[in-house]
């Protein structure tokens, strides 16, 4: 049946996490609460129909360890008992899992939730700090990853406890602010006539970057994909690559700015993601921090918030180890999206 109202948040063990993304879905198993997360190898969405049959086929035929409760973060709004993934075909049928998989019970997250846990508990080598200021405790924080989509929440601190905030914040508009904005946002692609986050600053927008460049420059693009304007921007073979980069960092720090205003995020501002990595280099430019902090009239308050970027290679997996151990540290609603045997 699908619980209620909530009072109980204990979570029997051995509990599934996985990390279904609009590419990639990663999973592991927690033994207990003590044990290292038993990893396995990442699976493509695109490798199997169905989520069930990944979950089958990549994870519990390959352990004598069966599961009794599945944890998902999944990308997108978890209304109904079966949840339409946003950028991927998989369908994910909480009922069906344990009706048919052995689970007694299922708990959906949306993946930035467990991308804002995450910052609490992943190890702090496996942050790396861009820019100044210093992390506050107990004060707000913004999680922004570039992925498929651009995937926000924000995590505030109240009562001893951790409350994550997911939301849509990766389609707010992205306005132009320099010159060079002014001759580029002519050419990029709108959604419904609007230039938004999601736009720019995820794969797909690295392309978008890209082809506007070649458009209002008059050149060639060579490259077809975002690995491969990745890979040319940093090796700084192709100019309009390298300018990309440069571009889709000063984006990504105007936005995170924005954000790390709502929330006041005296926490830190992390991004997270498979493309925050990559392009690490190019986030230690001047240009990602600079945006960050072009704030006025609150460019002071920016300077002091930290930003971070989050290379943990599972960060969502250990957010959410971290909420099976203890649940009582995150304010975690799981009213309507927690189904039990
Ligand atoms: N080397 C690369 N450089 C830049 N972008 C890349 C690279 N490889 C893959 N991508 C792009 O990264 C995106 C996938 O990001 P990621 O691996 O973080 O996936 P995901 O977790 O499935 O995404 P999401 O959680 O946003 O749904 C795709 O748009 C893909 O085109």
């Amino acid at each position: 049946m699908q619980t209620g109202n909530e009072t109980n948040p204990s979570i029997a063990f051995p509990v599934l996490i996985g990390d279904i993304g609009g590419t990639n879905a990663r999973f592991a198993i927690l033994v207990d609460a003590y044990a290292a997360p038993k990893e396995f190898p990442v699976i493509p969405t695109a490798s199997y129909k169905t989520i069930d049959e990944a979950i089958q086929r990549g994870v519990l035929d390959k352990t004598s360890v069966q599961p009794r409760t599945a944890i998902l973060a999944i990308a997108g709004p978890i209304k109904e008992d079966e949840v339409d993934l946003t950028n991927a075909p998989w369908i994910v049928k909480p009922r069906q899992m344990i009706a048919e998989m052995g689970f007694r019970d299922v708990i959906l997250i949306n993946d930035f939730e467990a991308q804002a846990m995450a910052t609490t508990s992943v190890e702090s080598k496996y942050l790396e700090k861009i820019g100044g200021g210093e992390v506050r405790q107990a004060a707000s924080r913004v999680v922004l990853g570039p992925g498929t989509g651009l995937g926000v929440a924000g995590l505030v601190h109240a009562r001893h406890t951790w409350y994550p905030v997911p939301g849509e914040g990766g389609h707010m508009d992205v306005g132009p602010r320099s010159d060079r904005d002014f001759e580029l946002f002519p050419h990029y692609e709108r959604i419904g006539g609007r230039i938004s986050g999601e736009q720019l600053i995820c794969g797909r927008g690295l392309m978008n970057i890209y082809r506007a460049i070649c458009k209002a420059d008059g050149r060639d693009a060579r490259a077809a994909s975002p690995a491969e304007v990745t890979a040319a921007g940093l090796d700084g073979m192709d100019p309009v690559a390298v300018e990309t980069l440069e571009l889709f960092c000063t984006y990504l720090g105007r936005l995170a700015g924005d954000l790390a205003l709502v929330f006041m995020a005296r926490g830190g501002v992390y991004l997270s993601g498979g493309i925050a990595q990559i392009v690490l280099p190019v986030l230690r430019h001047p240009g990602f921090r600079q945006a960050f902090e072009d704030k006025a009239p609150h460019g002071e308050i920016m300077r002091q918030i930290p930003s971070f970027v989050v290379t943990h290679p599972l960060a969502a997996l250990s957010g959410m180890a971290a909420y099976a151990r203890t649940p009582v540290l995150f304010g975690l609603a799981t009213e309507g999206r927690r189904w039990k045997a």
